[in-house]
């Protein structure tokens, strides 16, 4: 099978200075990668760069981002929008920040689904609120009616989970998106994540510092350390048989935190 993303010795930099260095992996459709090491490692520049959404400081400055054939860095604004959201989804950290904060979610999930199909308003609330539903969002009427300051960081965090969701994105990334939650919920998502990578194929790159997310999510794990790769392999052999000693402290520093 041909691979939908192919990240080929990526260096990227922010004002001149080098963040990320000679990064490859690849992702086939329905495969998901976890992106792990310590903050500030580079994780998040690494999925910016793929969006292109680095910003006036930022550019990749060595190598290539393949997305079904295509070279997402020479790749005109235009047509990356075109993919973004549709294509490629995004769930952010923080997504009430995405939010705009003077419109309802339900007027907001709408345009953004309907920027790339014609759909009407009831079946938006109608797919929308089935998503809300299976990731713990039960009242999702009052959701869709709220504007972000009425609801908690949490469900505005699932707001975003579900408005990535909604579109059956090819590839989907993911950067902390259960950090905000509490577990149960985490748990919600993360069997939601893996259903919907079930039915759709979807591929995923999730970025987290939760070890046990990557270790029920991930086929395979790209270990960053100040920009540099450590790392990198299938779960199992890099969770429990890297021969890297950056990776083996940062996999038993989670075990650490478990109770004797
Ligand atoms: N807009 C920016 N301008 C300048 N430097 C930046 C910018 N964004 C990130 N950096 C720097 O790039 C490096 C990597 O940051 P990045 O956010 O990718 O790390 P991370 O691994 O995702 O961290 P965390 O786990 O804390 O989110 C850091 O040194 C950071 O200070």
């Amino acid at each position: 099978m041909d691979s939908l993303l192919r990240v080929e010795h990526v260096t990227i930099s922010y004002n001149g200075k080098p963040v990320v260095q000679d990064v490859s992996f690849e992702l086939k459709q329905g495969e998901i990668l976890g992106i792990v090491g310590e903050s500030g490692s580079g994780k998040s520049t690494v999925i910016k760069a793929i969006m292109g959404l680095l910003g006036e400081e930022g550019l990749v400055t060595e190598g290539d981002i393949w997305y079904k054939g295509e070279n997402l860095t020479s790749m005109s604004e235009k047509k990356l929008r075109g993919y973004l959201g549709k294509e490629i989804g995004m769930v952010f950290q923080d997504c009430k920040a995405a939010l705009c904060p003077v419109r309802t979610i339900g007027a907001q999930i709408h345009e953004a689904v309907s920027e790339h199909e014609k759909i009407s308003r009831q079946e938006t609330w109608k797919r929308a609120g089935e998503i809300m539903k299976k990731i713990g969002l039960d009242d999702s009427e009052r959701v869709l009616n709220s504007y972000p300051f009425e609801l908690s960081g949490g469900m505005n965090q699932r707001v975003g989970i579900c408005t990535a969701m909604i579109m059956h994105p090819n590839l989907l990334l993911a950067d902390e998106p259960t950090s905000a939650l509490d577990v149960t919920v985490q748990k919600q998502v993360v069997e939601e994540l893996l259903l919907m990578r079930k039915e759709y194929h979807t591929a995923m790159i999730l970025v987290t510092h939760n070890i046990g997310v990557v270790k029920m999510m991930a086929d395979r794990i790209l270990v960053l350390q100040n920009g540099v790769v450590r790392d990198y392999g299938e779960t199992d052999a890099v969770l429990n048989h890297s021969e890297d000693p950056y990776t083996k402290k940062l996999m038993s520093s989670v075990l650490h935190l478990k109770r004797d």
